[in-house]
């Protein structure tokens, strides 16, 4: 059954969420760790993957600094913590992907924010903008204002949503525990461990108990939250121990973890996901490219004669046919300025027209829904 479960370097796009008792010990933040973490972030940035962190850590972090006392926080309290350790984990991350020349970003978000269209179509575009850039975004849930996300600690289910809304193929929860056990494996010695789950019963989804940790929010219950987001998104969920040192290649190395695997291909669902958005120009190519992508080829620029509005790299545009005939949405490699410089050339003059090396294609297969 193993063998089905997916590769991380098979992901396009994958999202990692870190639990606050990996990234925070009894002294503070946990930096070798972190550093091992973030080496093998940028050995898959090296490798063309998208990487996502959700990052929790803040409360822990910040109590820590604060010198407040151990156990339960008022929600006032866990507020001021958030804001302060917050401040330290961003720095902490940059600090840690810097020396690999991988820049960073901050992303502070609350459940509220996915239901919300504009708010969710806002941070949305802003991920793409990021990832198209090759930032690796840093998110956590915005806690100073989010109260009843840190009541429930949501950052498993945060990160679910993040996974679908960037359209990722993978979601990875890095955890103290090695997957799903049949139960809570810190308190039943008889939990038997799961490697592959393909479908989210109501036996699996009972199996989800409470953190037995006290910096924990979630348990397992949010992270089944979370699968179930994610793999109707067609996105693979994986749930692996990380507080091994390099704990993205322990997994890669085939390390024991639990993998959920997506309802959709998630091919399927990314082309869906891309068909579904609003273009914001057009791309008008000729008969021999029109019939490339019919064959399944990527966009090049030499085939586009027109390039009409005004998009950045990783927006959406419409692809039309020599009579103007829709024919494909994809999500362009270029802006529109850069565009209407390089079409009509050949891809090994890219370089030269633009003064900076480029990507052969302007619109890859993997992001066009024809
Ligand atoms: N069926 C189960 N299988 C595995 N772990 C479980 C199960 N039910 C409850 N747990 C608990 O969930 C914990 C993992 O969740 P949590 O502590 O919130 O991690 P994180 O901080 O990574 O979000 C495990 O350490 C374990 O105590
Ligand atoms: N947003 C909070 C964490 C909430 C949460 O989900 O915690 P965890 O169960 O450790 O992933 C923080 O940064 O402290």
């Amino acid at each position: 059954m193993a063998a089905l479960a997916p590769s991380l370097t098979g992901a396009r796009r994958l999202v990692v969420k870190i639990g606050s008792a990996l990234l925070v010990g009894p002294t503070g933040l946990n930096a070798d760790w972190l550093r091992g973490l973030c080496d093998d972030v940028a050995d898959l940035r090296g490798q063309g993957i998208d990487v996502v962190l959700v990052s929790s850590g803040s409360i822990a972090l910040g109590r820590r600094v604060l010198d407040l006392p151990a156990g339960a926080l008022s929600l006032e309290q866990a507020q001021a913590a958030a804001a302060v350790g917050q401040i330290r984990l961003a720095r902490a991350y940059e600090e840690a992907l810097a020396p690999h020349g991988v820049k960073t970003a901050q992303i502070l978000l609350t459940l509220e924010d996915s239901a919300d269209r504009r708010r969710y179509l806002n941070s949305r575009a802003t991920l793409q903008t990021l990832l198209s850039l090759g930032v690796v975004p840093i998110v956590n849930e915005n806690d100073t204002v989010a109260t009843d996300e840190i009541r429930f600690g949501d950052n498993d289910r945060l990160a679910a949503q993040i996974a679908v809304t960037c359209g990722a193929d993978q979601l990875l929860l890095l955890s103290d525990v090695d997957g799903l056990y049949t139960a809570n494996p810190k308190t039943d010695p008889t939990a038997r461990h799961l490697p592959v789950i393909d479908q989210l019963t109501p036996e699996i989804e009972a199996m989800g108990g409470d953190p037995v940790s006290g910096l924990s929010k979630g348990g397992m219950k949010t992270k089944l939250m979370a699968a179930r987001t994610a793999i109707a998104g067609g996105c693979a969920m994986a749930i692996a121990e990380g507080s091994v040192l390099r704990p993205l290649s322990a997994v890669i190395d085939g390390a024991r973890c639990s993998w959920f695997l997506p309802e959709n291909d998630p091919q399927l669902a990314r082309k869906r996901w891309i068909a579904a958005m609003k273009p914001k120009g057009s791309l008008q190519i000729d008969q021999g490219a029109a019939d490339a992508l019919r064959r399944g080829k990527s966009l090049l620029p030499a085939g586009v004669r027109v390039v009409q509005g005004d998009f950045g790299r990783g927006e959406p545009v419409q692809i039309t046919g020599p009579s103007g005939e829709t024919l494909a949405t994809g999500l362009t490699r270029y802006t529109s300025d850069e565009a209407r410089q390089i079409v009509g050339h050949h891809s090994a003059r890219i370089a030269e027209i633009l003064g900076y090396p480029g990507r052969a294609a302007l619109i890859h297969r993997d992001d066009m829904a024809v």
